[in-house]
This record gives structure tokens, C-alpha cells and sequence, in this order.
């Protein structure tokens, strides 16, 4: 099956000027990737586990499978959009570079005389360069000459971090999550991470493209990271509590959307809290308008608190239901189909790992998935599901799939 993305383009190409994201399935017009750059290349034995990698990913290989990766949702029509080239657009507005250089000298780390150094060196430069130390962080030794002395610049490492990586850029799932015609930039939940946030905003928030687009959930407020938002039905959320976003994040997030008319249903879904199911679409995604593909091991122990509104501005929090009853109640079908990920336990576990669970759906029932989860990919099209293979040997050591990789900005409706 061959997915038309009916672009919304005015004739001169121009992009869509309403974008908007109902759903999970909807056939994909416009999607913000992150190609990986010189940020993997800061990844060492010494420091992958702090930066939330499983791996030290060979570079040019991840570059590979990522311009892969694009170019099969460039091929269905998807406008693929990547985020050094956002950034570097935003930091041609003065408010954008204060914003970029705000979030990334650290005066407790560096202290004043070597932050001010810093700060002036980072005023200074092109929005290119701006854009890479940015996302490439700089280390001690990659820090301008500055005059006199500095305790600081002495006593650290040459190749300590004075401005830290982001090699989790990968996962533009995460750091902002699109209900509606609104974007909501998440409070990522961990230090490795944090920053993301910042680069994020700044980007909706300058670049020409966005301007004009309005803000769900407030930024900066108890943790919610997009990879635990799905989008199950229009008016339909559900959002996972476990190891990245809190009860206080989803409580958050749920009283956003329902007060501002983007949801009438939101599902706060508790996940175990560990970096296997990290987020809930390491587990469950949906593949088409009634089927998720799920890791069997959660499916009879995962359940939900449906939140709605209470018609007065607050919300009522409903009792705890199974999830896949919940969810298919709220988006008004008989039930949710289940796919799941593997033949046995072992296998099922393993494919899991591998992000098995953790598609990207192009349209309704036609998906991409990692080729190296052959039993997971094989029950989807057994299932009718039609699976768009990339490779993710080097992308997976960051333990994310297509789904992580990938941000929707704009969705056609489903018909
Ligand atoms: N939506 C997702 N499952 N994102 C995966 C993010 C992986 C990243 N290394 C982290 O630990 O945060």
C-alpha cells in the first residue's frame, strides 16, 4: 500500500501554514528529524551511560541509517524537516542566540570570569557555528584563549564538558510533542537531557516557520517527555508515568489539554520504572486506526486513569480501568486490535529491547520499523500491516526507534 500524503502546499510550495497532529496514524506531511553529528562523537566508555546511551555508535554508519531512515519518508511523501537546519534559521534572531547561549554557560560550572569569556566568544560567532557548539557542546580546551589567568580553565581536564553534548538531539519525539495545532516543549526528566528543552523552545519560538504557532502545557513544569504521549484517537491522549515523566508531569499536561479543548479524554497510563520501558511507546505504538503493536509482558498489567474534565475548569480522575478497555472507550471503537512483538518470551523481550515495540506510522497500517526485529515485523504483516524496513545498528545504541527519532508536525486527518 502506497500512502498519498495529501500536502496541504499552497501552489508555490510554501509549507502548510495550519500543521497539526490528531493522531498517531495519519498520513505523515511534515516530520522533525535530528541527523546525528558530531555530538555521537563526544560518546565514550567513560561517559555513555551518563549521556543515556547503551553504546559508543560508530558515527558515519548512525549518519547512514539516520539519511536512510529520511529518505524512506521522503519517498512517501513526507516533508522531512531536521533540526540543525531549525536552529541555525532561529539564531539569525538576536533573542534566539541570547536564549541558545543562556541555556548553555554555566557560571557554576565555569565561574564568572570564564563564563563571561565563554558568553562573549558565543555572541560573537555565526549561527552555524553557534548552532554546532550548541548541539556539540565544547570542552575545556575548545574554550576561547582568554587573558589572564583561570583557576578553573587549570584545574580541569582539557576534555572535561565546559558546555555539554546533546547527543539525545536523535530523539526529537521527546523534547516537544504537537496536540492539535499546538506544540508542547516537554521538561525532559534527566541532566543529560535537560538542555534539549531549551534549544527546542527557542526554535518554535523564532524560527519564521513557527512563530506563529500556539503553546500546549506549560514549559518547564513537572516533568513529561514525548515519548510517553500518544495520540490515541482526536480528543484522545494517552500519556505513560513511569521512568521519565512523573504523576505531577501527566496531571500537568492533562489539565492543559483538556482545558484548552485539545482532548476530552486522557489516559494516565503507569509503566515500570526502567530504562527498558522508559517511555510508553517502548511498549506500545499504534499502527493503525485500531491496532497497537504491544510488548506482550505489560499487556495484562497495564492499566489507566482516564481524566476528563469536570466542566468547571478542573478535571475528575476516574477510577483505574485495563488500559486497552480504557482506550478503546475513549476512542469509541469496539476494541483496540493487539499485535505482539515476538514469538516467546525471550524473543519478545529481546525484540522489545530493540525497540520492536517503537514504530512510526506513515499512514494508517503502514509502518517503519527496525529490520533487525524480523519476528515483531513479521506478525505486523501478518496482521495487514505493511512495514517500511531501515536499519538501526548504530541508531539503536541510543536506545531509540523510529518513533523515537521521529517528531510529527503535521498529520492529514483520518478519514
Ligand atoms: N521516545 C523514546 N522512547 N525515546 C528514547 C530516548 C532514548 C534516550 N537515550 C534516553 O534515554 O532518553
Amino acid at each position: 500500500m502506497t500512502a498519498h500524503i495529501a500536502r496541504t502546499e499552497h501552489l508555490d510550495g510554501t509549507p502548510n501554514p495550519a500543521p497539526r497532529v490528531d493522531s498517531e496514524v495519519g498520513p505523515l506531511r511534515t516530520v522533525l528529524l535530528h541527523r546525528p553529528g558530531a555530538e555521537l562523537k563526544r560518546l565514550t566508555p567513560r561517559n555513555n551511560d551518563q549521556l543515556l546511551f547503551d553504546g559508543v555508535p560508530w558515527v558515519d554508519r548512525a549518519q547512514e541509517e539516520h539519511d536512510a531512515f529520511a529518505e524512506v519518508l521522503r519517498g512517501r511523501g513526507t516533508e522531512v524537516l531536521l533540526l540543525s537546519d531549525l536552529l541555525v534559521a532561529a539564531l539569525h534572531d538576536d533573542r534566539a542566540r541570547i536564549a541558545g547561549i543562556h541555556s548553555a554557560v554555566n557560571e557554576r560550572r565555569l565561574g564568572i570570569d570564564l563564563a563571561d569569556a565563554l558568553r562573549s566568544h558565543l555572541t560573537s560567532i555565526s549561527p552555524e557555528q553557534l548552532a554546532t557548539a550548541l548541539m556539540t557542546g565544547m570542552t575545556f580546551e575548545e574554550l576561547p584563549a582568554a587573558e589572564g589567568a583561570s583557576l578553573v580553565r587549570k584545574m580541569h581536564h582539557p576534555i572535561d564538558f565546559a558546555v555539554d553534548p546533546l547527543p539525545n538531539l536523535l530523539f526529537t519525539r521527546d523534547s516537544s510533542v504537537w496536540v492539535g495545532d499546538r506544540v508542547a516543549i516537554t521538561s525532559l526528566a534527566l541532566p543529560a537531557r535537560d538542555r534539549e528543552t531549551a534549544l527546542t523552545d527557542l526554535i518554535y519560538a523564532y524560527h519564521p516557520r513557527f512563530r506563529k504557532t500556539g503553546r500546549a502545557y506549560g514549559a518547564h513544569s513537572a516533568p513529561v517527555e514525548g515519548g510517553d504521549v500518544l495520540l490515541l484517537a482526536p480528543g484522545v491522549l494517552a500519556i505513560g508515568v513511569g521512568e521519565r515523566t512523573t504523576p505531577a508531569g501527566a496531571e500537568s499536561f492533562a489539565r492543559s489539554a483538556l482545558r484548552d479543548g485539545l482532548a476530552h479524554t486522557v489516559l494516565a497510563v503507569p509503566i515500570t520504572q526502567e530504562r527498558a520501558t522508559m517511555h510508553l511507546d517502548t511498549v506500545c505504538t499504534m499502527v493503525d486506526r485500531d491496532a497497537v503493536v504491544m510488548y506482550p509482558a505489560v499487556r495484562d498489567n497495564l492499566f489507566a486513569y482516564p481524566v476528563r474534565s469536570d466542566g468547571d475548569g478542573g478535571v475528575v480522575v476516574h477510577d483505574r480501568t485495563p488500559f486497552l478497555d480504557a482506550a478503546a472507550e475513549a476512542m469509541g471503537i469496539e476494541k483496540l486490535r493487539v499485535i505482539d512483538t515476538g514469538l516467546d518470551a525471550v524473543t519478545a523481550e529481546r525484540e522489545q529491547w530493540d525497540d520492536g515495540n517503537n514504530t512510526l506510522a506513515v499512514g494508517p497500517g503502514l509502518v517503519v520499523a527496525y529490520e533487525r526485529n524480523v519476528e515483531t515485523n513479521a506478525r505486523l504483516e501478518d496482521a495487514g500491516v505493511e512495514v517500511l524496513r531501515i536499519s538501526g545498528s548504530e541508531l539503536g545504541s541510543g536506545r531509540g526507534g523510529p518513533r523515537c527519532m521521529s517528531c510529527p508536525i503535521d498529520r492529514a486527518a483520518l478519514k
